[in-house]
Formats: C-alpha cells, sequence, structure tokens
C-alpha cells in the first residue's frame, strides 16, 4: 500500500512518532475520468435539449412539458455538480493510538475532557436511554479527574433527573466494573443485550446484572406512577432537588435546575477510585423568549462547563446515542493534539452510525453515503461537515478565533468545588435566558443561531473562519444510535434536515456564494450540495408526474428508440446507477437490495419529505409558520418494531407526505397500463418507450405501496382517507391537465 500521506507525514513532520496518517483513496483518478465523460454526456444533453426547445417545430403543450423537462435537468446538473466534489479527493486516515503517549506523556499530558449530553422531552427520549448514554461515556478509558459529563435538559424533568440520580449510583459500580474486565461495550444496555459479551465471572455478571435491572426499574416505576414518589428518593440530597420543581413549573417556562451528582475530587466508586464528574443542566426556560433548541441547550452547557471545569475539548452527544469504544477520545486526541495540524483543527468528527437496522435497511437510515463516503470526501478538503453529535470540538473554536488566546474558565482555574454555593451561583447566572441578550452567542460565539440544523450550519460557519476538520471512521463505530422505524418518523426527520440545510442555503451564508469566497469553491460546491438538498423534489417530481401525462395524453418527450440522442439518456442513467453501486460497494460489501432500498427511499424522500421542506421553508419566508424542532421518536412500539423487523414499510400515519406518493404511484401505474396496452395495439414501442419505461421503473420502486393501499390489512397500511384522497387528487390533475395539454 502507498502511503501518500505518510510520505508526507514523515516529509512534513519532525516528529518520529507519527499520531495519524493519511492517503488519496484507491481508484480517484478512474473517478476523475469518470466525472469529466459524464460531464461531457450532461452538457451535450442541455444541448441538444435546448436545441430541440428552440428550433424543433411543436404543438404548446409538447413545448410545456419539455420545458419542465428541462427545468428538471437543469436542476439535477446543478445538484450532479455539487456532488462531484466529494468524488474528487476522498482520503482515509489512521491513528497511531499507541503514540499518543509519547506525546502526552501518559495520563498527565491528556487534556480535560467535557461531554454534553441533549436531551428534551422524558416522553420522546426515555430517561433511561439518556442515562445509559450518561454511563457510556463516564465509562470512558480516561482519567476521571479530567472527564466531565454534562446533561442538558430541555423537557426540564424530574424523571430524567431521577434516572441521572439512579445512573450515578449505578456508575459506582458500572466503572471499575468494565475497567477490571475490560469490558468494551461500557453502555450497561447494550452489554446485557449481548449474553456473550463478558469476560468476567458468572457471578460478577449476574450481580451488574442484578443492580442494572434495578436502576432500570426503579426509572420505569417513576415514569409508570407519573411523579417521583417519596419512597423512590433515598437521601436528603435526593429530596432537595427535587423540591426544585416548583408550584407553576412547566417544561416551556421554568428557573434554571443545576444538579451536581457525582464530583471528582469527591465520589469514589465501590474500588476506591475517584468517579468522573457528572452534572445535571435545565436551563432556564420563559414563554417570551425563544430557547433557539439545540444549539441554545449546547451553548448554555458551554458556559456552564467554562466556569466549572472548562476543558479544552468537548464531545457533544445526542441522549440516543452511547459509546461503543472506550477508547474514542484517544482516536480524536490522535488528531486534535498533532503538532502540526492539529492546532488548526476545530472538531473531530465521527460519522453516524447506527444500532439495530433491519437486514436490507428498507429506509436506508445507516445513510452511508452522506455520512461516510461524501464526509471522506470533505475530508480530502479539510472541510468535514458537523454532524451534531460524536464530535469532538475544540471549546476555543466556540469561543475565538484561530488566533485568538484561550476563554479562562473562573471556577477551574480557581479550584472552586462544583458544589459550592459561589460556583452554583455563577452557572446560574450564564443559563439563564437574559444572559445572551445582547451577547455575540449565537452569532459569533458558541453553536450558532439561525437553522434547524444548528451542527452543519456551525460547522460551516468555522470552516468559513479558517478553521478546519476531521472525519474519524474507526472500523469499530466510535457511537452508536438508534434510528426512526416507521417511514413516517423518518420522513419527518428528513424533513426538518432539508428545511434546515435550506435555511442555510437561502441565508446570507449561502455556501455558494459565502463559502466559496471564505474558504474555496470545492468547499462552497459541497456545502451547496447539503444546503440545497431539497431541490431534489423538483426533477423527481417533474419525473414522476410529467412523462407519465404525455404518456397519457400521447405526446411523446423523449428522443426515439433508434435515435443517437436516445442512447445518451442511457449512458446517463446506467452509468449513475453503476457508479452509484460501485461507490456504495467500496465501504464495505452491500447487498443489491440493499441498494435498491438506498435507492427507492431516496426517490421517496425527494418526492415527499423534500419537497415538503421547501414548502415549510416558503411558508415561514411569508411569515406563515415558525418552523419548529420536531424530535425524532426513539420509543419502541412493540407492533411496529415486529413490522421494521419484518422489513414491511410503516405507512400507518394520515399525512400529506403519503398523499403526494400515493398520488405519484397511481399515477404511474395507471400510465404504465395504458401506455403498454397502446404499445400492444398499434405495435410501435420506439416512439414511447422511454416515458413506458419511467413509469415502468417507478412502479416497480412503488410496489410497497401498492402492497399498502390494497393487500394489507395490519397497523402500518396505507390508510384508506389517504388512498382515496390520492385517487381523487390524481384524477383531478388528469382533468386539469387535459384542458392545457389537449389545447
Ligand atoms: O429543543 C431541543 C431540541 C432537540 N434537542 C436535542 O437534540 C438532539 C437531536 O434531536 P433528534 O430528535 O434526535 O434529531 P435527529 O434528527 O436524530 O438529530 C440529528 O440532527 C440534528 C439537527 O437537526 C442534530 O442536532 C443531531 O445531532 C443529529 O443527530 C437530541 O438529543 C435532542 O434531545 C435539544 O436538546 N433541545
Ligand atoms: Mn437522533
Amino acid at each position: 500500500m502507498v502511503k501518500v500521506g505518510e510520505t508526507n507525514m514523515s516529509k512534513n513532520n519532525p516528529y518520529p512518532f507519527p499520531l495519524n496518517t493519511k492517503e488519496l483513496q484507491k481508484g480517484v483518478y478512474i473517478v476523475r475520468v469518470q466525472i469529466l465523460v459524464c460531464a461531457c454526456a450532461i452538457i451535450a444533453l442541455l444541448y441538444h435539449h435546448i436545441l430541440h426547445l428552440l428550433f424543433h417545430p411543436m404543438s404548446l403543450p409538447s413545448f410545456i412539458l419539455s420545458l419542465t423537462l428541462f427545468i428538471s435537468h437543469v436542476t439535477l446538473t446543478f445538484l450532479w455538480v455539487t456532488t462531484q466534489t466529494f468524488r474528487w479527493c476522498p482520503i482515509k486516515r489512521k491513528v497511531y493510538l499507541e503514540n499518543l503517549s509519547l506525546v502526552t506523556n501518559g495520563e498527565d499530558g491528556l487534556p480535560g475532557l467535557d461531554v454534553f449530553i441533549c436531551t428534551a422531552d422524558p416522553y420522546k427520549e426515555p430517561p433511561i436511554n439518556t442515562a445509559n448514554t450518561a454511563l457510556s461515556v463516564l465509562a470512558f478509558d480516561y482519567p476521571t479527574r479530567k472527564l466531565s459529563v454534562y446533561v442538558s435538559d430541555d423537557g426540564g424533568s424530574k424523571f430524567t433527573l431521577f434516572a441521572l440520580f439512579e445512573a450515578s449510583k449505578f456508575a459506582k459500580h458500572w466503572l471499575p466494573f468494565c475497567k477490571e474486565y475490560g469490558i468494551r461495550t461500557r453502555c450497561p444496555e447494550a452489554f446485557f443485550k449481548d449474553e456473550n459479551e463478558y469476560s468476567c465471572s458468572k457471578e460478577e455478571w449476574e450481580h451488574m446484572k442484578i443492580l442494572h435491572e434495578k436502576m432500570k426499574s426503579r426509572v420505569e416505576t417513576v415514569m409508570r406512577k407519573g411523579y417521583v414518589d417519596n419512597d423512590m428518593i433515598e437521601n436528603k440530597e435526593e429530596g432537595q432537588a427535587f423540591d426544585k420543581w416548583t408550584d407553576g413549573f412547566s417544561h416551556k417556562d421554568h428557573h434554571t435546575i443545576i444538579q451536581v451528582l457525582l464530583q471528582s475530587d469527591e465520589n469514589v466508586d465501590v474500588s476506591g477510585q475517584f468517579l468522573p464528574n457528572l452534572i445535571y443542566v435545565s436551563r432556564e426556560k420563559r414563554n417570551t423568549f425563544h430557547h433557539n433548541f439545540k444549539a441554545g441547550a449546547l451553548n448554555v452547557l458551554l458556559r456552564v462547563s467554562t466556569l466549572m471545569t472548562n476543558a479544552p475539548i468537548v464531545l457533544t452527544l445526542d441522549c440516543d446515542m452511547h459509546s461503543n469504544d472506550p477508547q474514542t477520545p484517544q482516536r480524536a486526541l490522535c488528531h486534535l493534539l498533532e503538532p502540526i495540524e492539529g492546532p488548526k483543527i476545530a472538531f473531530v468528527q465521527f460519522p453516524q452510525r447506527y444500532k439495530g437496522i433491519n437486514e436490507s435497511d428498507i429506509y436506508n437510515s445507516e445513510l452511508k453515503r452522506p455520512f461516510r463516503i461524501y464526509a471522506a470526501g470533505l475530508d480530502g478538503l479539510g472541510v468535514v461537515n458537523y454532524c451534531g453529535t460524536g464530535s469532538f470540538l475544540r471549546r476555543k473554536a466556540l469561543y475565538s478565533g484561530l488566533s485568538e488566546p484561550d476563554a479562562n474558565g473562573l471556577l477551574a482555574t480557581n479550584h472552586i468545588p462544583l458544589n459550592s454555593r459561589f460556583a452554583l451561583e455563577a452557572a446560574h447566572e450564564v443559563a439563564s435566558c437574559m444572559y445572551e441578550q445582547g451577547t455575540n452567542w449565537g452569532h459569533t460565539m458558541g453553536l450558532r443561531y439561525g437553522s434547524l440544523v444548528e451542527d452543519f450550519f456551525t460547522g460551516y460557519r468555522l470552516q468559513c473562519e479558517g478553521w478546519s476538520s476531521v472525519l474519524c471512521d474507526p472500523l469499530t463505530p466510535a457511537f452508536l444510535g438508534d434510528i426512526p422505524i416507521t417511514l413516517n418518523d423518518s420522513l419527518v426527520q428528513n424533513r426538518r434536515w432539508a428545511v434546515g440545510l435550506f435555511e442555510v442555503g437561502c441565508s446570507k451564508y449561502c455556501p455558494l456564494i459565502f463559502g466559496t469566497k471564505k474558504r474555496s469553491l470545492l468547499m462552497g460546491l459541497g456545502y451547496s450540495f447539503f444546503a440545497f438538498w431539497a431541490l431534489w423534489s423538483i426533477p423527481t417530481l417533474i419525473y414522476g408526474f410529467v412523462p407519465q401525462l404525455g404518456l397519457l395524453y400521447d405526446i411523446c418527450l423523449f428522443p426515439k428508440v433508434h435515435d443517437g440522442w436516445f442512447y445518451l439518456y442511457c449512458y446517463l442513467f446506467l452509468a449513475s446507477y453503476i457508479q452509484d453501486y460501485i461507490e456504495i460497494n467500496l465501504y464495505g460489501r452491500t447487498t443489491l437490495k440493499k441498494w435498491w432500498n438506498e435507492q427507492r427511499i431516496w426517490i421517496i424522500r425527494s418526492a415527499s419529505s423534500s419537497f415538503f421542506a421547501l414548502l415549510d421553508f416558503s411558508c415561514k419566508q411569508i411569515g406563515l409558520q415558525v418552523l419548529e424542532f420536531n424530535l425524532t421518536s426513539k420509543l419502541n412500539d412493540s407492533e411496529q418494531q415486529k413490522r421494521y423487523d419484518q422489513e414491511m414499510f410503516d405507512f400507518g400515519v394520515e399525512t400529506p407526505l403519503f398523499v403526494l406518493l400515493s398520488m405519484i404511484a397511481i399515477l404511474n401505474l395507471v400510465s404504465f397500463t395504458w401506455g403498454f396496452m397502446k404499445v400492444m395495439r398499434d405495435g410501435n414501442i420506439a416512439e414511447m418507450f422511454t416515458q413506458l419505461f419511467i413509469c415502468g421503473f417507478v412502479v416497480v420502486n412503488a410496489l410497497p405501496i401498492y402492497e399498502a393501499m390494497v393487500l394489507r390489512r395490519d397497523g402500518g397500511r396505507m390508510p384508506i382517507r389517504v388512498t382515496l384522497v390520492s385517487i381523487f387528487l390524481t384524477w383531478v390533475l388528469y382533468y386539469a391537465t387535459g384542458f392545457a395539454l389537449k389545447g
């Protein structure tokens, strides 16, 4: 293996023990040639299309339909161009963990690490899961006096605090257990699910399991009862903590609650070792203040932690993820502490990886393409996007520019105990609603406000300031997260992302202009791919409706089969699908079925959630709607779980998202049948072949929709109302366009 990076390293790096190397991915030059060939084909197609529109004599209806197809081709071309950024110089990185301690002189030189975990609603995000997330990071292989875990609770929930109290007690047994036996899976829930994962004696294992069950059942009990009973409170400290939920307290309007649950210089585990810090923070909320969702929550944690522990490195995690490798901080440090490039790195992103995905991944929850393949492409440019979770950030990057000095921690530098009155008063002040008024928080400091995808926006803004970022994609996933298990949940999540990204695209920070100017053209293009993700809906919807209506009204929109231009269409279709298949296979083998599902859900998203994201954005622009952060559901309904495991599409909800999808499915089935009959009758397929093929392709993709409309009786079937409304609307569309197309 030729290591481009390693030769670079040895050239530029005076250190004999490299912490990391990088190399260009194999086959990049072949890919570049393919990009050029494809570019020529696309230019030819657009040229042909323009000539056709301008000089080919045709009726007005043909012209209108052909024009819409042209719009779709222009949009696709734009999106295609942006995607090529990821293919231009993708890289692979390697870290040398064994060299880290040489650079840091063992544990002494390791920097402090503050972990931020966000949760927002105890009913949608079960507190026991948040407790598991916290336990998995408390148990990092990291010096405990340098490790602090902060949990932000935007739900302001007693249950979450209760779960964390339980977790802090369980941690006293769990941490020494993990360390003694070198356990790899340090999220208790995941550990006990996998009965094979133990290196301890059966008795030890069973003892831990009993403690774990106790924690779990106590948390479930308070959830079931709906309040924290006096019997459940074990000591005075806990009692005082829960007394803070005074009358009139609601999750949207309440004072700040901060509770230090573990203190690293005070609390010890059962083996006598000090524990890390664990701090619960529920920031102040007032009806009259916009709280800026997760970005606001993280900014409060940034300030509180600056006061309390002020670690130079910060890890952000969602409550639906857990650590899957106790050495992850060290991996991140192999980049951040690298003497030459390290200081410019604002964050090290670990790709989002998920657990519980079904075999052929029907909703493409894995999202391998954006999170790993495209991220590796951006990594080659030094500008990996920030994903909000599984990311180690340099605190300094969020506070000041590259060249400015670090912010100072007040208490940390003065060694004031976290639980002292002085410390808590100061922390309350920075967690209040008023604090950010008239400051730069959210604008040039901390997580940036103004988009529903605060992660993408913040990473992008940091890169525009000159910071770089790194992708760390180890074989063993560093973190594992939960996925939505119904189609609706998956689309709702996608809609939020698409609209948030579009907000960035249409802001004054538009990557095409601002990003290109501040960083580079390739960076601007790559970020535009994400920012304009919602635009996929335009070509998809045009291709879902226009050739079909053409077929029904006998309007030929594509070159005939024997025409030379026909082969151009064939080439572009086949080349993109083949390239797509090869690309995904380079990152671990993928079955054909899985790949098919991926392209199908891509079409489904483009035709539904992306389109609704455009609508949401338009409504927001004209003041009809305020955008909300709809949490992704993390609850497991057993029926839904069963259907998901059986790889059945879960519709089940009456939503306009499904109406649009059903309309496309119905229209394509009708026009395919109609076109097919006509071809049989006339025996002439050359003219309408392409349109017939498109309908057939959509029909094959839509098979689960027909099945859900007609054959299924379970809870995941297509709601009857959705089917009826779609049939009606398709009929209206057919007649309405008939007036125009028949002239
Ligand atoms: O007002 C809010 C809303 C959300 N969250 C937290 O934000 C996280 C992400 O929310 P989730 O519903 O899980 O959304 P996802 O779409 O799964 O999250 C992805 O997309 C988000 C941006 O839309 C990023 O912030 C996340 O890191 C990324 O995993 C969760 O921990 C929430 O508790 C808050 O703390 N406060
Ligand atoms: Mn999530």
